[in-house]
């Protein structure tokens, strides 16, 4: 497999098959969100088009990242969505990186969001649709953000060898700036447990994939049984 990285500003075109990756904290709440019972998850193109989407459907639940906000339900950190019970429910999702690398491959005809929650479904899905070339989005600071990047590498890797180990490309994302500023307090709408949540191996057993759906982004759950028989809820149609 021809695996690129690519920063959400080096995108010139949109690739056939995009991985978008936000360790943290994106695609690990998202996973969350999913866990914890959410139907689908509208990624917003800003916080007036997250805040106009719930006024047209109240039912739906917001969430961004930084502080709370009026109009918003929660914030971006899975520690604090676990407790939060998504049954049914769309969540719209609007955050800085995440989101935003996943609108920027809208057009691509398979657009995978991931973080190290979900590695191995999301090499699964990638190894049983047989891509031979694959362009991850490593989201966080223009490409170079290396809990994205080692997370992305260690996808790609995994996609040829399954029995890749974790534990250097998880040292680098604990190592990151991110997880530094996380664990200090400098991002808002954290809970403690937020960068130990991020760098769980294959917590869940779903791939996430994105699809327009209506001109809106919207990203479903797809399960990968493992070989085992498990067999987790949830699907969603890959074009
Ligand atoms: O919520 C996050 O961790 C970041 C935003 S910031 O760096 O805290 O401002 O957003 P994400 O899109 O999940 O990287
Ligand atoms: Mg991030």
């Amino acid at each position: 497999m021809d695996a690129r990285f690519l920063g959400i500003t080096d995108l010139t075109e949109a690739p056939s098959v995009a991985v978008v990756v936000d360790v943290m904290r994106a695609f690990t709440v998202a996973a969350w969100a999913f866990a914890q019972g959410a139907e689908k998850i509208v990624l917003a193109e800003s916080l007036d088009e997250a805040l106009a989407l719930k006024a047209r459907h109240p039912d739906w639940m917001a969430l961004k990242d930084g502080p709370p906000a009026p109009g918003f339900d929660t914030v971006n950190s899975p520690g604090l969505l676990r407790s939060i019970d998504f049954g049914g429910r769309t969540v719209v999702q609007k955050t800085t990186a995440g989101t935003v690398g996943a609108l920027a491959v809208k057009e691509s005809s398979l657009v995978l969001c991931a973080s190290f929650v979900v590695a191995e479904a999301t090499a699964r899905l990638l190894r049983t649709r047989g891509s031979d070339s694959v362009t991850f989005v490593v989201t966080g600071e223009e490409g170079r953000a290396d809990e994205d990047l080692a997370c992305a590498q260690y996808i790609a890797r995994r996609v040829t060898e399954a029995e890749t180990d974790a534990a250097a490309f998880l040292r680098r994302a604990a190592d990151s700036r991110a997880a530094a500023e996380l664990a200090e307090g400098v991002r808002q709408g954290v809970h403690p447990d937020d960068v130990a949540l991020c760098l769980e191996v294959d917590r869940f057993p779903f791939a996430m994939v994105a699809t327009m759906e209506d001109s809106l982004m919207v990203l479903r759950p797809h399960a990968m049984p493992s070989p085992t028989g498990e067999n987790p809820r949830a699907s969603a149609d890959i074009r």
